[in-house]
């Protein structure tokens, strides 16, 4: 019994270890950090190889480096680790979330504070035909405070004309992004960090690196209309999501808010 035990913890410890690589590997693939990855890898590998052939010299300096490897990692992936614990951590706040909602049902999130989707996909694709640029951030659960404060806050409904007005291309609000929660404008002209990928298409130039940064860095949804295609992107975790339709980037936005 012990044994058939046992072993299930053998595949399960398997599994869980795939999947922890296959995450990290997706976290870094693309970027500078991912040869680093494979190096580590490699290391990790031939220590394991000296140990089994009781190499005992060769396997001590190994183990000494990989035991104060882990610090230099945390320094060289902090990056890569911030947006892993953020990955973890949003998808249990995002379950609870639901879960709490569907919890008290009838005392359900009041209809205003429930983000229009449609409003903002409307917005942008009459944005895209005019060719306005406009960057739009909308929250999750991690707070965007540390980015609004270098814009002008305020608080106004979403609605399409509103969108609209602020990339208006002579309006003075037009550069920089916009921050919505729960269905608020709560800041416009605002400057986010931009991501310095190097696996983004050389095309894209700073609104679309910058909505990359915020979705690196947090949780939160972007959508980026260019102003040089019209083209709407929808970035999150840092990378495009595809879509065809509008209606399937509406409901991808709103599974991504439940
Ligand atoms: N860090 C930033 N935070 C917020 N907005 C930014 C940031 N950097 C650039 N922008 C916005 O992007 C505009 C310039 O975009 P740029 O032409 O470099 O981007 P792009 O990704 O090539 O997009 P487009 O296809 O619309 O030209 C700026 O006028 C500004 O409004």
């Amino acid at each position: 019994m012990d044994l058939i035990n046992l072993r299930i913890l053998d595949v399960l410890d398997i599994v869980l270890v795939a999947f922890l690589l296959y995450y990290i590997y997706k976290l870094v693939k693309g970027t500078a950090a991912i040869n680093i990855f494979i190096g580590i890898v490699i290391i990790y590998l031939v220590w394991k190889l000296t140990q089994f052939l009781a190499m005992e010299m060769l396997s001590s300096v190994l183990g000494e480096f990989i035991g104060v490897g882990m610090f230099a990692l945390i320094v060289v992936f902090q990056q890569e680790i911030r947006k892993f614990l953020l990955m973890i951590g949003s998808t249990n706040f995002g379950r609870r979330r639901k879960f709490l909602r569907q919890l008290k049902f009838i005392r359900d999130t009041p209809e205003d504070s429930l983000t229009n989707i449609k409003a903002i996909i409307e917005a942008c694709n009459s944005m895209g035909k005019t060719n306005t640029g406009a960057l739009i951030v909308i929250k999750r659960n991690t707070s965007l405070d540390f980015v609004k404060t270098s814009g002008d806050e305020m608080n106004i409904q979403v609605n399409t004309p509103i969108l609209e007005s602020v990339f208006y291309k002579n309006s003075p609000l037009h550069d920089g992004a916009m921050i919505i929660e729960d269905n608020h404008i709560v800041a416009t002209r605002v400057i986010l960090p931009v991501s310095n990928s190097d696996s983004m298409p050389l095309r894209f130039g700073l609104r679309h690196r910058a909505a990359v940064g915020i979705t690196e860095k947090t949780d939160a949804l972007a959508l980026v209309v260019s102003e040089e295609t019209g083209k709407l992107s929808y970035i999150k975790n840092g990378e495009f999501v595809i879509y065809k339709t509008q209606e399937e980037i509406i409901e991808k936005i709103k599974r991504d808010l439940t």
